[in-house]
């Protein structure tokens, strides 16, 4: 005979308003808010698909690789991730192209300016361009330097190597300086063996060497990925009045019980005032955002294969996903960076 299975499922209540058991004045309970999206450790549907433009980006720019038959004819170079230069399909199909050396090369300048632009001069962090050092502005700055470290850590340094070089050479990738096959130029290589071992891409360049045969994550996807996300994930909370990416947005609080981030908002519960002019500095981050979605497209057109580039926009996105989104289910860390736009 079958027996009939019951589960105990064990629903938190929320405690009411005049069930607290401090003195201090508690935020408005916002639980109520319609749910958008369920889990403190899940973006919200807007964000979802604001975030989903980054993907689409690189589809969009296989898809233009694989349609234009100028670069269908062009002979694509895996050791340089690039097209032949004399056959290059277009003007961004060059490394050299203005926007790739003074914008993408030191992008992290750009995206710093963009930041503490914004940071300095919009009024939901604190007074406009007055040195007054505010919670939310700490706390901006906290994301920030975590954001940089990763930068830092996957582009430039990581106790020795980046990340992305040392990742190159975990996968089977070394810097091929000789490519003559005679005894002197193979006891030539069997000397640079331990040497090449420090070696980073930079360094192989600067010998002259090819960079070959390892998987090499798009620098330039990451890059972009990351300063763009940080800046939208800033400034779009503080000047959007939309549920999607203020109230809709689920945190778990020390209690266990997940609510409305509103709930965070001290003085005008669920509302941070929202100021009529856009401003300087979301003008600038609006810029920099802007233009790196622009050549995100293009690295994405005519540079590295579709893995290279994917696996760029997953390192970004783990990086973004730890300072922008996990802090709502973790108070602790929540404490630490904040939230945007509360
Ligand atoms: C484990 C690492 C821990 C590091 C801990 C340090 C934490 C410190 C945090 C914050 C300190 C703030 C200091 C930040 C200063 C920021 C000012 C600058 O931006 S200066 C550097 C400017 N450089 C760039 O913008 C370079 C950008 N370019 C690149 O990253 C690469 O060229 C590329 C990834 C785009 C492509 O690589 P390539 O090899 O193809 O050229
Ligand atoms: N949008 C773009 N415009 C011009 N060059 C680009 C580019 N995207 C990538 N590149 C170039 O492609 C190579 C690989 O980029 P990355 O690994 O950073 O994604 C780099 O070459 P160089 O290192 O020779 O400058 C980089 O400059």
């Amino acid at each position: 005979m079958a027996t009939r299975r019951t589960t105990r499922v064990e629903v938190p209540i929320p405690p009411t308003p005049n069930g607290n058991t401090s003195d201090k004045p508690q935020p408005p309970m916002l639980a109520d808010t319609p749910l958008v999206a369920n889990s403190p450790f899940l973006p919200t549907t807007l964000e979802t698909a604001l975030i989903a433009i980054y993907p689409g980006t690189l589809l969009l720019g296989s898809l233009i690789s694989a349609l234009n038959p100028a670069s269908r004819n062009a002979t694509y170079l895996p050791h340089t991730q690039a097209y032949a230069v004399s056959e290059a399909p277009s003007y961004f199909a060059k490394k050299s192209n203005f926007f790739n050396v003074y914008f993408v090369k030191i992008g992290w300048v750009w995206t710093t300016l963009a930041f503490f632009l914004f940071v300095a001069s919009h009024s939901s962090l604190g007074p406009p361009l007055r040195l007054k050092l505010t919670k939310r502005r700490l706390q901006a700055t906290a994301r920030y330097v975590v954001v940089t470290a990763v930068w830092i850590a996957v582009t430039q340094w990581f106790f020795g190597p980046p990340i992305i070089d040392r990742s190159f050479r975990w996968t089977g990738g070394k810097c091929d300086v000789m490519f003559d096959d005679t005894r002197s130029a193979r006891a030539g290589r069997a000397d640079m063996s331990d040497m090449e071992k420090a070696f980073t891409h930079a360094a192989c360049k600067s010998i002259g060497g090819q960079w070959a045969g390892g998987h090499d994550i798009s620098g330039h996807v990451f890059l972009l990925i990351l300063g763009s996300a940080m800046l939208w994930l800033e400034f779009l909370p503080a000047v959007l009045r939309m549920d999607g990416l203020r109230e809709a947005r689920r945190i778990r609080t020390a209690d266990g019980l997940v609510r409305s981030a509103a709930i965070e908002t001290r003085e005008h519960p669920g509302n941070m005032e929202v100021p009529e002019k856009l401003g300087y500095g979301v003008q600038g981050a609006l810029f920099v955002a802007g233009m790196s979605w622009w050549m995100l497209l293009m690295t994405a057109a005519y540079f590295h294969t579709w893995f290279e580039k994917f696996t760029g926009l997953l390192v970004a996105f783990t990086a973004i996903y730890t300072v922008y989104f996990l802090p709502r289910a973790v108070p602790a860390w929540r404490q630490v960076v904040g939230m945007p736009g509360v």
